[in-house]
């Protein structure tokens, strides 16, 4: 059946039929059609209620305007409003400013984007948002702003956590016309929305002035929105899919066109008609929490079949973002226990772009959110923070969104295990959908249509692929792309998994895909911050990953949190011969911290952090050994060098052949031997390497972990080169397992990990030890995210 948003209940056969809709913001809820003799009595008009009573002296004359509120709450979840105060003028001027708004050129509209603002104010186009996601996107241009303190006749004097807090907008440049239009509206809205809360309480019972103290500086915003005529034979478009509304309540001003529609009982659509001067209310999703149901947050939505141009404005209204929804006592009963748990304004509606990728995933699970909310913040973070970080090879927001709203259409018992879970590939995997480059101008352009094995396992898991992110030249060289620390722009995030490392510390991603040959997924994994792990040599398959050394290339992994180094090594099916503790515990653990034979080089930041993990371990009950890798293995770096350059001279044949100008002259050299090694030297050395990796394994397998520094110091100043790898090449050579775990600082406050390391194939051991000692080291190692 072709997919249809409008009108679902014409067709009607003996089968029951759903209309589906949007709530609490997730797609997927559905109510049935029901006809003749199974139809339940319900609404089929929206009432209208006389405000003008509300503003009496007399409390019994407010009481009985707040008693048809609250019936209306009860029943229809909608009502119009009349004679509320909002002077009819002031109406058909703010009207008039969007609809000039609207007027303007599409470029100059797109500089006002959503994405433009951290917090997603500002323009959306036709299409950019996508209720209802059998359609291709709502036929609707929107602006949206929120209430400003500043235009309020009663401002709030607001804490500094509470100034933190609040949503910033995003103003047309060079337009105070409409600017003051929309401040000239809001500071009589915000006064109705505060009449319209006191007659919330005393309709449900409680003192007038119960909610005030939640409504001095309210999550309040205003959506412009003009709908483009649709044409009715169009089955998958529509005006705005079936919704409910997120927030306390709206206030919606609409023109004379038409176009929405209120879902009643029997999910049959009654018309919202205009009504000249009125105002349609609308119950939402948080005041059905307060009232344990008892309100109704009913479903709506718009379709402009009329021919002509709608011009609409809901005014959403929540409480303060710092105050707590919670059901109110009176509403619970034996029968009737709290529906939901208290939660802050806040909580439901800001920073979701800083959550883990499992905690992403426990809310998609439960429903409070969507994948293409996820998406939208996330997108709305890079947008913010893209000028400073770039960490961005590649990333087209309309292919993310896109992605996304075929995820949310997934029904819940076929979605994968990391459904919708965002990750950041760095630009040397292969993706189908997207631009390959290596970072290599031979390359500009490159589009192999194909995926990377391990892409093509965490799409088939359900993951969300970004975007590409930036990196050194071919993942092999120390020469830094474009992308900047985001802990200080002023220094190099690390190479050569740049990109990746700097969208995951700076909330642009929750995971990401790296690689290392030398150091290039720990030490950038140390510089911005946040949990790397370089698994067992080629336990992620580098198929579709552009290789510099086939025995050293190893598949990497970024997030914020070992639960999430976990999840992804979960889909890339990742297992010890003996499962790992979920709870390993530091206390009674022996650990053995290693120096190494490169230990001259550590800066003075490593040289801190490492005694200050070895302090912390044994504060918390380890024992620490201090040990030395076996003299014979000295040369480790150094037949690390020996054998690369082996493979160098072999993997960039064909660029040297086809565009030698263009190649990094190191790669060059590569190609060239510059060095005068003989294949002898290479041999000795790559069997050199073979013969320590038991030998290292016997030693690793006596302690929980090593215990090694990640880099020589905190990330240097200057973006042209990406910092020395030698404490990492070591551990590529020999296969074995590293977890960078984060929480020391340097003497600049930049990020210092240190390095746990173990026996070939125990990488979920090495996991489980890092959340353990990553716990610790976050705590109490000196260092706290802060971007
Ligand atoms: O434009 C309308 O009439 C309704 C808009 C709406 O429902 C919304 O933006 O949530
Ligand atoms: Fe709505």
């Amino acid at each position: 059946m072709a997919p249809s948003a409008i009108s679902p209940e014409e067709d009607l056969g003996t089968e029951p039929q759903y209309v589906e809709f949007s709530h609490d913001g997730a797609w997927g809820h559905k109510r049935e059609i029901l006809k003749g003799a199974r139809a339940k009595p319900t609404f089929e008009e929206l009432p209208v209620i006389d405000m003008s009573g509300s503003f009496s002296d007399d409390f019994e004359t407010r009481l009985r305007v707040a008693q048809d509120i609250a019936r209306a709450c009860g029943q229809v979840g909608f009502f119009y409003v009349v004679n509320h105060g909002i002077p009819q003028e002031l109406m058909d001027d703010t009207m008039d400013a969007a609809r000039l708004y609207f007027e303007k050129p599409l470029d100059e509209k797109m500089r006002d984007h959503i994405y433009k603002s951290k917090d997603l104010r500002g323009y959306e186009p036709v299409h950019g948002a996508n209720v209802d996601p059998r359609t291709k996107g709502d036929r609707k241009e929107s602006f949206l702003h929120n209430y400003e303190p500043s235009c309020d006749p009663v401002p709030p004097v607001l804490t500094e956590a509470q100034r933190a807090l609040s949503h910033q907008n995003l103003w047309p440049e060079g337009d105070s016309r409409f600017k003051d239009a929309c401040f000239r509206y809001d500071s009589r809205m915000v006064v109705l929305m505060r009449k319209m809360i006191q007659m919330f309480a005393l309709g449900l019972g409680l003192d007038e002035h119960h909610f005030d103290d939640k409504v001095t500086h309210p999550l309040a915003s205003c959506k412009m929105i003009h709908y483009p005529p649709q044409d009715p034979s169009v089955r998958d478009e529509t005006g705005i899919g079936a919704h409910t509304d997120f927030v306390c309540f709206t206030m919606l001003l609409q023109d004379d066109v038409g176009g929405l529609e209120v879902l009643n009982a029997n999910a049959h659509w009654v018309p919202a008609k205009p009504v000249k001067g009125a105002f349609v209310v609308n119950v939402g999703d948080f005041l059905m929490r307060l009232t344990n149901n008892k309100f109704l947050s009913t479903v709506h939505r718009v379709t402009n079949t009329s021919g002509k141009e709608r011009y609409s404005m809901p005014w959403f209204c929540s409480f303060n973002l710092d105050a707590t929804v919670e059901v109110l006592p009176s509403y619970v009963t034996a029968e009737q226990m709290a529906a939901y748990e208290p939660i802050t304004v806040a909580e439901v509606t800001m920073d979701t772009y800083k959550l883990t990728a499992s905690e992403a995933l426990a809310r998609f699970k439960d429903g409070s959110l969507t994948v293409q909310e996820y998406a939208a913040a996330l997108l709305a973070r890079i947008a913010a923070r893209d000028a400073d970080v770039q960490a961005w090879a590649f990333l087209d927001p309309a292919h993310v969104l896109a992605e996304a709203a075929r995820l949310d259409a997934i029904p819940a018992d076929a979605r994968g295990p990391l459904h919708g879970v965002a990750v950041a590939a760095k630009d040397i995997f292969f993706t189908k959908d997207m631009p390959t480059q290596f970072n290599s101008p031979i390359y500009a352009g490159f589009a192999p249509q194909l995926d990377a094995s391990c892409i093509a396992v965490l799409r088939d898991a359900g993951a969300l692929i970004l975007g590409k992110t930036t990196t050194a030249e071919f993942a092999a060289t120390n020469v830094g792309p474009k992308t900047k620390n985001p802990h200080d722009p002023l220094r190099t995030p690390g190479g050569s998994s740049s990109g990746s490392a700097a969208a995951v510390g700076d909330f642009q991603a929750p995971v990401a895909l790296a690689t290392q040959t030398g150091g290039s997924t720990i030490r950038p994994g140390s510089f911005n911050g946040i949990y790397a792990l370089k698994p067992t040599w080629n336990l992620i398959s580098r198929e579709g990953v552009k290789i510099y050394s086939v025995l050293f290339d190893t598949v990497g992994l970024y997030a914020r949190s070992v639960d999430d180094l976990s999840l992804l090594a979960d889909a890339l099916n990742i297992h010890d011969d003996e499962p790992a503790t979920d709870e390993f515990s530091v206390r009674g653990a022996r650990f053995a911290v290693v120096k190494t034979m490169v230990w001259p080089k550590a800066g003075p930041g490593t040289v801190s952090a490492l005694a200050a993990g070895v302090e912390l371990l044994r504060k918390h009950g380890a024992f620490v050994d201090e040990i030395e890798l076996p003299p014979e293995l000295d040369e480790l770096p150094l037949w690390h060098r020996t054998w690369l350059a082996a493979e160098g001279r072999t993997s960039f044949l064909p660029e040297h052949r086809m565009a030698r100008d263009q190649l990094n002259d190191f790669l060059v050299g590569h190609v060239e031997n510059s060095l005068g090694l003989t294949r002898a030297a290479q041999v000795k050395a790559i069997d050199s390497i073979a013969a320590a990796r038991p030998v290292v394994d016997a030693i690793a397998s006596r302690y929980a972990a090593l215990l090694t520094p990640s880099v020589v110091d905190e990330a240097p100043v200057g973006t042209a080169f990406t910092g020395a790898a030698v404490f990492n090449c070591i551990w590529t050579a020999l296969h074995t397992p590293v977890v960078n775990v984060p929480g020391f600082a340097g003497a600049n406050g930049m990020p210092i990990g240190l390095s746990l390391v173990g026996p070939r194939y125990r990488d979920r051991h090495v996991l489980s030890v890092a959340k353990a000692v990553g716990k610790i080291f976050e705590a109490d190692g000196g260092w706290t995210r802060a971007v």
